[in-house]
C-alpha cells in the first residue's frame, strides 16, 4: 500500500481551507486536532501508532501570526524549522530555554528538502512565501513588547502559532518527516481580534496546499 500524508489543522475552518486546496488527492488525510500544543501532540501521535508505517509525511497547517518587517499578512510562511518559544524557564536575567536548561531541544526539523521545494514553487507561482523558523506558543502574542522579546531571542522568525513544535515532535517520535505551512492572519503584537484577515489567510492557506499536491515526489 502507498504511504500517505497526515495533514493536521488546529480549526475546522483551517481544514476546510486544506482539503479544497487538496482538490480530492487521496494521498493526504486531514484532521482538525485542536488548538494548542498539547492537543496537536496527542492527535498526530494517536494517528500515528493507529497506523505505524502508514505515513510518509506529517504537516502542520494552519493560520498563524506573522513577524513585523518579515511576512506580510495574507502571505504563507514555510517553516524551516519548528521551535517551541515557551518551552523553559523565566529567571531574574530572563528567559532560558529547555536546550539551555540541559532537557531536550526548542527546535525540531523539517524536511529541508520538501521545504525548500514548495517555497520555491510558491514563489514561482506568484504566492507571497518565506522560508523561515516558525514559533510555537501556548499563549497567542498580545503586546509589543513580547513581539520585540521573541524576535530578538529568535532573529529571523518568521511566525508564531500554536501547534507545530506539538506535531513536530510526535512525528520525530514516529520517525516521519514533518513539514509546517502557514498563512498569515495578522501582525504578531498588539492584540486587535478585529484586524485579523482570516479569509485572506484562509485563501492562501489553500493555495499553498493547492501547490504541496504538485511538488510531492
Ligand atoms: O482570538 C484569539 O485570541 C484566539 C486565541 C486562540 C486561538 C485562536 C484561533 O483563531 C485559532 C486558530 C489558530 O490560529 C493560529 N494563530 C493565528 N494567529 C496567531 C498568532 O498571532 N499567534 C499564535 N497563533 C496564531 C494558532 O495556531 C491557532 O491554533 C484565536
Amino acid at each position: 500500500m502507498d504511504k500517505i500524508i497526515l495533514v493536521l489543522t488546529a480549526v475546522e475552518a483551517e481544514k476546510e481551507a486544506v482539503v479544497r486546496g487538496l482538490r480530492g488527492d487521496s494521498r493526504f488525510v486531514t484532521i482538525a486536532a485542536g488548538v494548542g500544543p498539547a492537543a496537536a501532540a496527542v492527535t498526530a501521535a494517536s494517528a500515528l501508532a493507529r497506523d505505524p508505517g502508514r505515513y510518509r509525511l506529517v504537516v502542520s497547517a494552519g493560520i498563524a501570526g506573522g513577524f513585523a518587517g518579515q511576512v506580510p499578512v495574507g502571505s504563507v510562511v514555510v517553516a524551516s524549522e519548528s521551535v517551541a518559544a515557551d518551552l523553559g524557564a523565566e529567571t531574574p536575567d530572563g528567559f532560558v530555554s529547555v536546550d539551555e536548561l540541559g532537557f531536550g531541544s526548542s527546535r525540531l526539523p523539517v524536511d529541508g528538502a520538501m521545504a525548500a521545494r514548495l517555497t520555491e514553487k510558491l514563489r514561482e507561482s506568484g504566492i507571497g512565501v518565506r522560508l523561515g523558523p516558525v514559533l510555537t506558543l501556548s499563549t497567542v502574542t498580545g503586546t509589543a513588547a513580547t513581539a520585540a522579546e521573541l524576535a530578538e531571542r529568535y532573529p529571523g522568525a518568521a511566525a508564531e502559532a500554536m501547534e507545530g513544535y506539538g506535531i513536530a515532535e510526535a512525528a520525530r517520535r514516529f520517525d516521519v518527516p514533518f513539514l509546517e505551512i502557514r498563512a498569515v492572519s495578522n501582525a504578531v503584537g498588539p492584540r486587535d481580534r478585529s484586524a485579523w484577515r482570516m479569509g485572506d489567510a484562509l485563501a492562501a492557506l489553500e493555495a499553498a496546499c493547492a501547490t504541496l499536491t504538485e511538488v510531492l515526489p
